[in-house]
């Protein structure tokens, strides 16, 4: 799977699925893994101004209120929604996701969101009666109980049919700031697809301090059912996200692209868009998996999430409330690090928390955030106090 290294190997934990145990001996203070940036990721839309798109750095932390460099000097504000705090960090996003450095195609598909939006922003202004309207509504009611597999199934099958007619009319749905962040999330990922696809210059890293590639990012665990059991009144959200990204697909079409290995990625991301599939696979893979993108606080200060990143390998590391390991960003990377000795064989888990707080609200985040009763020795001790 890629995702060993020198210091530990991914296994089957006692209490299910994966995580990274001790290879050998370990000292306090090594870095176990230091990877290069997530796969997937958004800057929400209200930093997108104030935060690079290549290393996260806050202008706010550099005396600026904003970033200046975009994609393509000549692009009108806001017409591919990225900016950099430098043409450095510009041209790294670049190398980075696009063939052969030509970002004629992830121009197009990003005026091609904004044209959509734009279009939303409208339809909404005038309070456009929607002949199209969602049908999908029902779902903002529906309860954890109703949430199965076989109900997940039917009612994507549903969405993909509705979309295939849907996509030709005009968008009319108003999509929250939370759900347009969700959509940029989502295309920053099939870009990498499309990029991996066409690969020739774009080289995947996928040693375990890499970005991972799709087939990498799908290895990692599934929580569409328990996060919707968890959030129900969200499926309504994910349809909805879907529908309004394939529309796209028809924008694209009018948007041709100049050189033919342009027009070869529009029309393989518009192949992703056609079907659920690989949006679902993106939307299923967040939650649980994700690492937010903070700014950089010191310790101890209030700090803000700007955004949030698939680190596809950083993502094997489970909970505990008494951590062995903990990571810090540094840019666009996010550095594992042991807080003591740790032993062969020992599992190396990080906090998802604030392990300090109470056992019943540490109990209820991790359940609503990440699906699973804590069973590790802090929280047994602590349940053993209560109830003797
Ligand atoms: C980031 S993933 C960690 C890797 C995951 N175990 C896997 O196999 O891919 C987070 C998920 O791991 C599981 N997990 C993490 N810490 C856990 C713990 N202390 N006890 C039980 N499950 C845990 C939960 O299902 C959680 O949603």
């Amino acid at each position: 799977m890629g995702v060993d290294t020198a210091f530990y190997s991914i296994e089957p934990t006692p209490y299910g699925g994966r995580g990274a145990f001790a290879r050998h001996q370990i000292a306090k203070g090594q870095v176990i893994l230091e990877t290069t940036g997530p796969y997937a990721g958004v800057i929400f839309r209200k930093f997108r101004r104030e935060v690079c798109g290549a290393c996260f750095a806050y202008a706010f932390e550099s005396g600026k209120n904003k970033w200046s460099v975009r994609l393509v000097e000549e692009e009108a504000v806001g017409g591919a929604g990225l900016w950099f705090c430098s043409s450095e960090c510009r041209d790294d996003w670049i190398s980075e996701r696009v063939c052969n450095g030509d970002i004629t195609w992830v121009l197009d598909l990003y005026r091609a969101l904004e044209r959509l939006i734009d279009q939303m922003s409208k339809a909404g202004r005038k309070k456009v009666k929607a002949a199209n309207s969602n049908p999908f509504h029902y779902l903002e009611n529906v309860s954890a109980d109703q949430i199965t597999q076989s109900f997940l199934e039917a009612t994507w099958k549903q969405a993909e049919e509705l979309s295939r007619y849907d996509a030709k009319h005009e968008w009319t749905e108003e999509l929250n700031e939370f759900e347009l962040d969700t959509v940029r999330y989502i295309l920053d990922g099939l870009v990498r697809k499309v990029s991996e696809h066409l690969s020739s210059t774009v080289k995947s890293d996928r040693s375990p301090h890499g970005t991972g590639t799709w087939e990498d990012f799908a290895q990692l665990q599934d929580n569409e059912l328990p996060f919707l059991i968890s959030k129900p009144y969200l499926l309504s959200s994910h349809i909805k996200t879907y529908l309004f990204i394939r529309h796209l697909c028809p924008l694209l079409k009018r948007s041709k692209g100049s050189c033919s290995e342009s027009q070869t990625s529009i029309s393989k991301i518009s192949e992703y868009l056609e079907t659920p599939t690989f949006v679902r696979m993106l939307l299923s893979r967040d939650p649980g998996n994700v690492f937010g993108i903070w700014d950089m606080a010191p310790e101890g200060e209030e700090s803000e999430m700007l955004g949030w990143g698939a680190f596809t390998f950083a993502s094997y590391f489970n909970h505990s409330c008494i951590p062995n390991i903990k990571k810090r960003r540094d840019k666009q990377k996010l550095i594992f690090y042991t807080l003591r000795d740790i032993q062969q064989g020992e599992e190396m888990c990080i906090s998802y928390t604030d392990e300090t707080a109470p056992l019943k609200e540490r109990r209820a985040l991790l359940n609503r955030n990440w699906f699973f009763q804590c069973c590790c020795a802090k929280c047994h001790d602590e349940q053993n106090e209560v109830a003797p």
